[in-house]
């Protein structure tokens, strides 16, 4: 389903990490600029359809980094990363929404961006919009919807895409108890349809409930990619609290 192999990304640690179109239509690397560092480096896994994977680290490690790249919203600078299939990505709280526009017309942008037609996104809406829970607000901004309700919208709508791949990072932390159930039942809902799932979380009790494998990146490196409970283990000793 995934290849990623060799990957590496490099920011900058002092301003933004913007490339520029030189750098994008540059062939070969981009040059290293002093204050670069690699945020992930020498990262190669193979995902077969339907495993569910756990991405483990400290703050700051690069799991969100990681997930953009299967995502396709970030080009590696080294290696690559091949996706055989959509990706529906649920990897920042307000990722691919539009402030300004509705909540209506981002759930109908979204879900046409991902490839469904007008009558599947018709079909689809009213569901969409229960789910979240989110008919009082339908016709306000995304903008002005608490940080609660963004993630319950695009939740929402992400996890009706049909994609055979799903990334969720951390987001759903934000939701409150009552949303965050029938997330997880949604998830296992499309893990029994045999839809792949990336979730990154440090809440080992989520970790363990769906995923088979587990990643730990530490300083951008992969450290170990094993089945969950060794990847837990690992990093609980490594990392006592
Ligand atoms: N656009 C960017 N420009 C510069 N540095 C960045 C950029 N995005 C991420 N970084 C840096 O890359 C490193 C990895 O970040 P990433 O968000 O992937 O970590 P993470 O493991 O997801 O952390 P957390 O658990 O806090 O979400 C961090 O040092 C971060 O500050």
């Amino acid at each position: 389903m995934i290849t990623a192999s060799d990957l590496g990304v490099r920011f900058r640690r002092n301003r933004g990490s913007r490339r520029s179109f030189k750098d994008l239509f540059a062939r070969g690397v981009r040059r290293a600029r002093p204050g670069d560092f690699w945020a992930l480096r020498n990262i190669s896994f193979t995902v077969q359809p339907g495993e569910a994977i756990g991405v483990v680290g400290r703050n700051g490690q690069g799991k969100s980094t990681l997930l953009k790249l299967v995502a396709g919203v970030l080009f590696p600078d080294e290696g690559r990363v091949q996706v055989h299939g959509g990706v529906a990505p649920l990897i920042e709280i307000t990722g691919g929404f539009v402030g300004d526009l509705t909540v209506r017309d981002n759930v109908q942008l979204t879900a046409g961006l991902h490839g469904l037609g007008k009558r599947e996104i018709a079909a689809r809406f009213d569901s969409i919009i229960e789910f979240a829970g989110a008919g009082d607000v339908i016709d306000t901004p995304f903008k002005h919807l608490s940080s609660g309700m963004k993630v319950r919208v695009a939740f929402a709508v992400i996890s009706q895409l049909d994609e055979p791949v799903l990334l969720v990072d951390e987001v759903l932390a934000v939701g409150d108890k009552a949303f965050r159930a029938k997330c997880y039942q949604r998830i296992e809902e499309l893990l029994a349809e045999g839809k792949t799932l990336f979730l990154v979380s440090h809440n080992e009790r989520d970790l363990r409930r769906f995923c088979t494998r587990g990643l730990y990146l530490n300083k951008g490196a992969l450290v170990l990619d094993g089945p969950i409970d060794d990847v837990l283990a690992q990093y609980a000793e490594d990392h006592p609290v």
